[in-house]
């Protein structure tokens, strides 16, 4: 799997192969630009070929300088129009001092009308913007598109877009700051977290990596950097190398081996999400899965139901009974469940069993009132899967601050603070485990899922964790989630148009199907 660099992250990997002497901050411009400069190429094979560049004061304007040459070399018109004290101090310097073509002032050249470019290239600020931008600067890339010419003209941005947080895909100084949104973002060496949380799928237009020569994202040069773990992307490999190893059943396993998952149903006429938890919990792997629902359910249950067995639990003392078979391998609590003092119960009895367990809808909401009871309550191997008003709910405080923070570093101190995993849903899904490790699974770009924003999809995501944590998955629980995160938004998109949660698990086969299993 791939890392994902915050700006911190970034700067100490740089830091570090220029300090163990492997290349020099100028190598590092120079293959960014270049790089970048090939995949515009590649990108946009169009006649006329003319850019401008616009260049900030710190390395991106220097990246920017690196890109001009390089497109000049293979004959596209450049126009260079830059920002007082681009190009004037460190590497940025020595690249403006190589670029020997046209470069005028900014604020003067934005009012002056010149021929439309076919890519207009935000080089302006990366990794560095430290404060909200000068709307002028959104002026600019805007003039430029509005110049008159023959066709469209698409934008270009240099590791981020100018004005978005590359670290937590919020436009810095709030939403209505000015940014410069692209077509094309071209991110240097790994991915940033902004790239992918919040609203950086829709400024950055679509994302491409451009290797500059570092060490691999996710092996650390030298020592681990001092600026935290780094968070893995869960990478639509296709087909993922680790899918057979996590999912597909060994030649001498059995039912009981494969693990066995007690879901824990809802009232009478509220069972439909724990019977799609159930069926996805068994079609991802479990050997068996029993439902277990209050007695007044059990005839509506068992008209429903076939593969899936069927058990009474009246209140928790009936639960923990239950729980006395040893079998009995994972839990999942909260689809269809009220949040009340019976789901509160059926909750902390489950936990004081110690099994693999998914907590989800009900069973979090539950203790809205009184989240440091559920907290004291959890160990490393439950799963807790709020969608963003139920993580509100038992992290209120992380929830605001969320506001102005990146959703990873809200996750990490979630998962720290309740001593177990959580998943936080949304088109960009972030698991962190208490152990400090996290991840992100973004079902955007080429990943979007936008069918799976249907009621049930969040049950059906329950069960198939529950699934895949009741057998041998219960040695890597986090591990185990990611994959569930994956098959969750692979099912969605192999499923389509007309997509409802029923549709997810039925559909499961074929995608195990297609990866070879
Ligand atoms: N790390 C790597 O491995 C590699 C990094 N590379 C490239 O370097 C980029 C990071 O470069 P960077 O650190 O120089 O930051 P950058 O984004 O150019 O901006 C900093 C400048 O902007 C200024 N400034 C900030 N905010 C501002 C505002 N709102 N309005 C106005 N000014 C503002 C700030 O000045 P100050 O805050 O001191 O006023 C400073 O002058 C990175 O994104 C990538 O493209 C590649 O070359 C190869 C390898
Ligand atoms: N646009 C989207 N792209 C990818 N995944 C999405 C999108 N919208 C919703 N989802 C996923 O669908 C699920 C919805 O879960 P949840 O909100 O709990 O719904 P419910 O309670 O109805 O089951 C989550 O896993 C979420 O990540
Ligand atoms: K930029």
């Amino acid at each position: 799997m791939t890392g994902i660099l915050t700006s911190a992250q970034m700067r100490s990997t740089e830091a570090a192969a220029i300090a163990c002497g492997k290349c020099s901050g100028a190598d590092l411009m120079e293959r960014a630009g270049q790089g970048a400069a090939q995949a515009i190429r590649d990108a946009f094979p169009v006649k006329h070929r003319h850019a401008v560049i616009l260049c900030g004061p710190g390395n991106n304007g220097g990246d920017g300088f690196v890109v001009a040459r390089h497109l000049a070399q293979a004959g596209w018109r450049v126009e260079v129009l830059s920002l007082p004290g681009a190009g004037q101090s460190g590497d940025a310097a020595r690249m403006a001092d190589l670029w020997d073509g046209p470069r005028e002032d900014l604020a003067r050249a934005a009012a002056e009308a010149g021929a439309r470019p076919d890519v207009v290239i935000d080089a302006l600020f990366g990794t560095g913007l430290g404060r909200p931008l000068d709307p002028l600067l959104a002026d600019v890339q805007a003039a430029v598109r509005a110049r008159a010419g023959e066709g469209a003209c698409a934008r270009v941005a240099l590791d981020c877009p100018s004005g978005l947080s590359a670290d937590t895909g919020e436009v810095v100084g709030g939403e209505d700051a000015p940014v410069l949104p692209a077509d094309l973002t071209l991110s240097f060496h790994s991915p940033k977290p902004g790239h992918y949380l919040s609203r950086g799928p829709e400024i950055c237009g679509a994302l491409t990596v451009v290797p500059i020569g570092l060490p691999p994202e996710d092996v650390p040069p030298l020592e681990a950097p001092p600026t935290g773990p780094i968070t893995r992307l869960v990478a639509p490999a296709s087909p993922p190398r680790w899918l057979g190893a996590r999912v597909a059943p060994g030649n001498g396993d059995h039912k009981y081996t494969r693990g066995h998952v007690l879901v824990l149903g809802g009232k009478v006429a509220q069972g439909g999400a724990a019977r799609m938890a159930a069926r996805a919990a068994l079609r991802v792997g479990a050997g068996l899965v029993t439902l277990a629902v209050p007695p007044a359910a059990l005839i509506e249950n068992a008209a429903r139901l076939d593969a899936v067995m069927l058990a009474r639990c009246a209140d928790a003392a009936a639960l923990t009974e239950l729980l006395e078979d040893a079998r009995l391998s994972a839990l999942c609590l909260g689809p269809g469940l009220p949040p009340d003092a019976r789901t509160r119960d059926l909750v902390l009895a489950a936990l004081g069993a110690g099994r693999p367990t998914v907590l989800d809808a009900g069973a979090l909401s539950a203790f809205a009132d009184a989240p440091d009871a559920l907290f004291a309550a959890l160990h490393p191997r439950v799963v807790l899967t709020p969608h963003e008003g139920e993580f509100a709910r038992l992290f209120p405080d992380l929830a605001e601050a969320r506001r102005e923070g990146s959703k990873i570093d809200a996750v990490r101190v979630a998962a720290d603070r309740a001593g177990a995993v959580v998943l936080l849903k949304g088109a960009a899904t972030v698991i962190a485990g208490p152990d400090g490790a996290s991840s992100l699974h973004a079902g955007v770009y080429a990943r979007a899922a936008p069918w799976l924003g249907t009621a049930g999809a969040g049950d059906v995501l329950s069960g198939l964790i529950a699934g895949l944590i009741a057998g041998r998955g219960a040695q890597d629980v986090h591990g185990q989630v990611e994959v569930a995160a994956w098959l969750h938004v692979e099912t969605a998109r192999r499923f389509g148009p007309g997509l409802i949660a029923e549709d997810l698990p039925d559909t499961l086969p074929q995608v195990l199907r297609d990866h070879g299993l």
